[in-house]
């Protein structure tokens, strides 16, 4: 079974991706990962994520980056966002996440174009979403248990700005698949969301 899972930043994605993963004993995969490491290997480097070449030579990161915590910092982040708009990256990082996905028994997957792109056939597809000011909120408070000391404000305008670029990119833009369900999780504990998860692909998956 391959689940597919999307939406915008700190919307939870990755709480509820883990979650089936672990109900459903399949590998998971973070893609956001990918995007963040090669935007760091690009930073490390020298580079400019915006650059199209700097950041195609980016892709060609260590393995081990992967494993870097500072991966999980919102420059990561935006460094992730600028590299993922130019095309040639987001066709280097395609096999992989298309052979995580692919793998016998299935693959839960996260991300911004899995229910679009890379698994386009996946059994269900979640696009899980919540108020900006809630994503906002939620990670302020995960930057604060990192220690790290970020304004609130700061916060919130990195999320919308990560959210319109991610959206109006012109390849493979975060977008909810025709055939994606909708988890707002706005109003929902991370208990509440991973069960209405779990019940929405229940219901998609029932009959195979
Ligand atoms: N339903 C929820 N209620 C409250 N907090 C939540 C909920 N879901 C996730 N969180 C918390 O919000 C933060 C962001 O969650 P998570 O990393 O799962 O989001 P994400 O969409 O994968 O983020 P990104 O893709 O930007 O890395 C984490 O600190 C997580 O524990
Ligand atoms: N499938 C994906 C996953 C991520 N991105 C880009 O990477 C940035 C960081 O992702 P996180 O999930 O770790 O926050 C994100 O803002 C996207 O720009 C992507 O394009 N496609």
């Amino acid at each position: 079974m391959i689940i597919a899972v999307d939406g915008p930043a700190a919307s939870g994605k990755g709480t509820i991706a883990r979650a089936l993963a672990r109900h459903y004993g399949l590998p998971h995969l973070d893609t956001g990962l990918l995007y963040r490491a090669v935007g760091v290997s690009v930073e490390r480097a020298g580079g400019d994520p915006a650059d199209p070449a700097d950041a195609l030579a980016g892709c060609d990161f260590d393995p081990a980056l992967l494993g870097d915590p500072a991966l999980k910092t919102e420059s990561a982040g935006r460094a992730a966002s600028l590299v993922s708009v130019h095309p040639p990256v987001r066709a280097a990082l395609l096999d992989r996440q298309r052979a995580f996905a692919g793998q016998p028994g299935g693959a839960v997957l996260d991300g911004r174009d899995i229910g679009t792109v890379i698994a386009p056939q996946a059994d269900a597809k979640l696009f899980v979403t919540a108020s900006s000011r809630v994503r906002a909120e939620r990670r302020f408070h995960e930057l604060e248990r990192m220690g790290a000391d970020v304004p609130f404000e700061a916060v919130m305008a990195d999320i919308i700005a990560r959210d319109q670029r991610d959206a109006g990119r012109s390849t493979a833009p975060l977008r909810q698949a025709d055939d994606a369900d909708l988890l707002d999780t706005s109003d929902l504990g991370i208990d509440a969301a991973v069960q209405r998860a779990i019940s929405l692909v229940e219901a998609r998956t029932a009959d195979r």
